[in-house]
Formats: C-alpha cells, structure tokens, sequence
C-alpha cells in the first residue's frame, strides 16, 4: 500500500543512506546537516494561514530557510512569522517571510527553535545565542512549541553538558546581580561570568539592551520549578533560558535518523 506526504514531507525514524538504492551503510552527516534535517521535520507541522514563531540560532535558521522556499513555490501560503531575534527578523524578511509581532498577533500557531540542551522530559536551557527573552514570550505565547537538535544536545540533567546556562539581566549593578546567582546555587558550585561578544570582546548586549550573565554549575541544580522561580525573584534578572514544561515537541536527528519525541 502505498502513501502519500504532504510535498515537504520527510520519513521519520529514517536512517539516511549513501544513496537512493537500498544501501544499509549510514552516511555520517556533519552536526548542521542533522540541524538542517531536524529543522524540515518541524516545518512538516506548518500549514497555510498559520502564524509561526520563528527561532533563532544555526538550527532555527534552517527552518525559516524552509519556510521561505515552500511560501516561494506556493507550498505554504498565508503565513505570518513572529521572529525571536533582530536576526531572524533580518533573515526572515530576506526570505520573503510576512512578518508581524506578538501585539499584533497574539496567538502564535506553531512555533519552531532550537535548544542547548534538552532533559528526558523535554525542559530545555535556551539562550546561548543571545534571545531567551523574546523566545520565551513568543514561545510561551504559541500553541504548540516544536523544538529542532541534533542528538549532541540530549542531557540527562539540566545543567549537564557543562555549558553556559544563561540568564538576562538589567546593566545595573550587574556585578552584584551575578553574585547573587551565584550564591542562590552555591550547592550546586555555580560560576557566574559575563558574556563577551566573541568579535569584539565587549560586553554581549541583548537586543532589548541588556546583558547576559552565563552560569555554570559543577553539580546539578536541583528541582528546576524551584530553581526557576527562585532566580525570577531575584532583583536584576530579566529572565533566564530554563524552559520548564514549555516543548510539546522535541524533534533530534541523529545518525540512526529523526525522532519525534511529544510532551505526556
Ligand atoms: O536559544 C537559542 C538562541 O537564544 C538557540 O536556539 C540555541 O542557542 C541553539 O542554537 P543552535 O541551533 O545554533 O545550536
């Protein structure tokens, strides 16, 4: 029996061979082609008239990529994207995407990003490319959040990678506000450092102005409901990149294919 897949339609669960032909040796991609891979899967869950949060980052960016080709070859009509960053906002309009904002469009369809890390029950660390702040609110404000890795970002912990986890905070005072995270996760032997742009070496600025402060933990956090609240209350943070209970949709390409993993 044969079945038919909407035009942008990738099988999941798929291991991507050399060739067309019946090969069963893998073909090893490089981490932006299973970003790439990741990304298509997710643009399967666009439909015409939808209004679609787009992400921002290497893997985010495939997707608008997507999106833009399948709008120009009339695939998808009628969308309204919502971008998370300047960038993708500059991206997005490159690819000939109509774009709006969240006063304008306040229910969001389907909204689509990539993560730094990823736990078994689909809580995230977001924000190591800068946009945590706009992400969240158009991602907290979509009906459903499908987001797009690579197997290098499954964790088994919050915090386990060992990598930035970053909070956006007001200029102010900066220095004390750091302090304060770290000794809110003093059990968890935290290091608060400034984040630095990589070209400049200056001081990182948020597009709504404000600095980043990136944490890293040698221990786990604990319960991430308490931990989440427990920095929002702090006088000086704007938000962090800890996304509880926020994914619907985890979709991870690996070398033995995509898997699409959905929220209980
Ligand atoms: O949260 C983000 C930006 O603020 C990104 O989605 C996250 O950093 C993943 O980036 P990439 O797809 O480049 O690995």
């Amino acid at each position: 029996m044969s079945t038919t897949y909407a035009p942008h339609f990738i099988p999941s669960k798929t291991v991507l061979s050399t060739s067309s032909s019946f090969s069963s040796t893998p073909l090893i991609m490089s981490q932006d082609e299973l970003k790439k891979t990741a990304a298509y899967k997710a643009v399967e869950f666009v439909e015409s008239g939808m209004v679609i949060g787009l992400g921002t980052g290497s893997t985010a960016k495939h997707a608008v990529d997507r999106i833009g080709d399948l709008i120009q070859q009339g695939v998808l009509t009628n969308i309204v994207g919502i971008p998370t960053s300047i960038k993708t906002y500059e991206h997005a309009l490159n690819v000939n995407i109509t774009l709006s904002d969240l006063e304008t469009h306040p229910v969001v369809d389907l909204a689509i990003d990539g993560a730094d890390e990823v736990d078994p029950d689909l809580n995230l660390v977001k924000g190591r490319g800068g946009a945590l702040l706009r992400e969240k609110m158009i991602e907290f404000a979509s009906k459903k959040f499908v987001v797009i890795v690579d197997e290098s970002k499954l964790v088994d912990y919050i915090g386990a990678s060992g990598l930035a986890f970053p909070v956006e905070v007001v200029p102010f005072c900066w220095k004390f506000t750091a302090h304060r995270l770290e000794l809110l996760f003093e059990e968890a032997d935290c290091v608060a450092k400034i984040r630095t742009s990589v070209e400049t070496g200056e001081v990182f600025v948020t597009d709504n102005g404000n600095y980043t402060i990136d944490l890293y933990f040698k221990k786990s956090i604990g319960d991430l409901k308490v931990a989440s609240d427990a920095i929002l209350r702090l006088p000086g943070v704007v938000e962090h990149g800890l996304f509880v209970n926020m994914a619907t949709t985890v979709i991870v390409a690996g070398e033995d294919g995509v898997t699409v993993k959905n929220k209980c």
